[in-house]
């Protein structure tokens, strides 16, 4: 089985899917992770990997950046391969000095300045949600794991370097913990086709001191995350 953009067999991804945005930082949890990994797809080097972790099968792949890219990965996963589980492990910025480098946030919702759920949903206000069980799940695999967690709302952005300089300020009168690329359109994708998904991101950046994690950092370094949502992926 096919698609245009995964060469993986039509049983090579497990029921969940964690979903980095680069797919190094897949390969890399599928190598310091998983037991008996194998690579499943490569199209374009959008690298994924189905192993097992602590006995449960588990799949890791690349998304590439921003919710045009991702949603492909998103939809071919929920539509053609079956997956039931999708959980992006991404990084984000913080603009709350309450918010710091290093801290992992979860995306209880998302909001975004990108139309895709608009364009699927009559161009009415999607409510871009979390699924509740995925999320309880991984608040819970957290606190066993003493990692602090923040929850509350995301904002996915389609520009990285944006202009709009003065939404930082409404994002943080709003509430929002962290600024990042793809979670409202996973949300979008999740609730089209009748899957759960959950994005939990690790702070790379902060938007107003310009404190920034090295690329390696962003490769290799978000191991909380990364222990915590296997452990959280045991009770999907
Ligand atoms: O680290 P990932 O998962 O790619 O996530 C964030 O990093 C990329 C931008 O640098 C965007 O994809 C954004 O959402
Ligand atoms: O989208 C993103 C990702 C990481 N850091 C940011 O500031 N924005």
């Amino acid at each position: 089985m096919m698609t245009p953009h995964i060469n993986a067999a039509a049983d090579a991804f497990a029921d969940t899917v964690l979903m980095p945005g680069d797919p190094l930082r897949a390969k890399y949890i599928a190598e310091n992770y998983l037991e008996d990994f194998q690579e499943v797809t490569n199209v374009r080097n959008m690298l994924g990997f189905t192993g097992f972790y602590k006995g449960q099968r588990v799949s890791v792949m690349g998304s590439g950046m921003g919710i045009p890219s991702a949603s492909i990965y998103y939809h071919e996963l929920a539509t053609k391969y079956d997956v039931k589980n999708l959980v992006r492990i991404g990084s984000c910025g913080a603009i709350s000095s309450d918010v710091k480098l290093g801290d992992v946030v979860i995306g209880m919702g998302a909001c975004t300045d990108s139309k895709v759920n608009r364009t699927r949903f009559k161009d009415h206000d999607f409510a871009a949600i979390a699924d509740y069980h995925l999320l309880e799940q991984s608040v819970a695999a957290a606190r066993a794991h003493n990692l602090p967690v923040k929850v509350g709302n995301l904002f996915s952005a389609d520009l990285f370097y944006s202009p709009e300089s003065d939404l930082f300020d409404v994002m943080e009168k709003h509430g929002i913990l962290g600024v990042e690329m793809e979670a409202a359109g996973l949300y979008g994708v999740a609730a089209e086709n009748g899957i759960r998904s959950l994005a939990i991101c690790t702070v790379s950046d902060h938007i107003r001191s310009g404190e920034s994690m090295s690329p390696q950092e962003r490769q290799e370094g978000f191991h909380a995350m990364m222990r915590m949502s296997l452990d959280a992926c045991l009770k999907f």
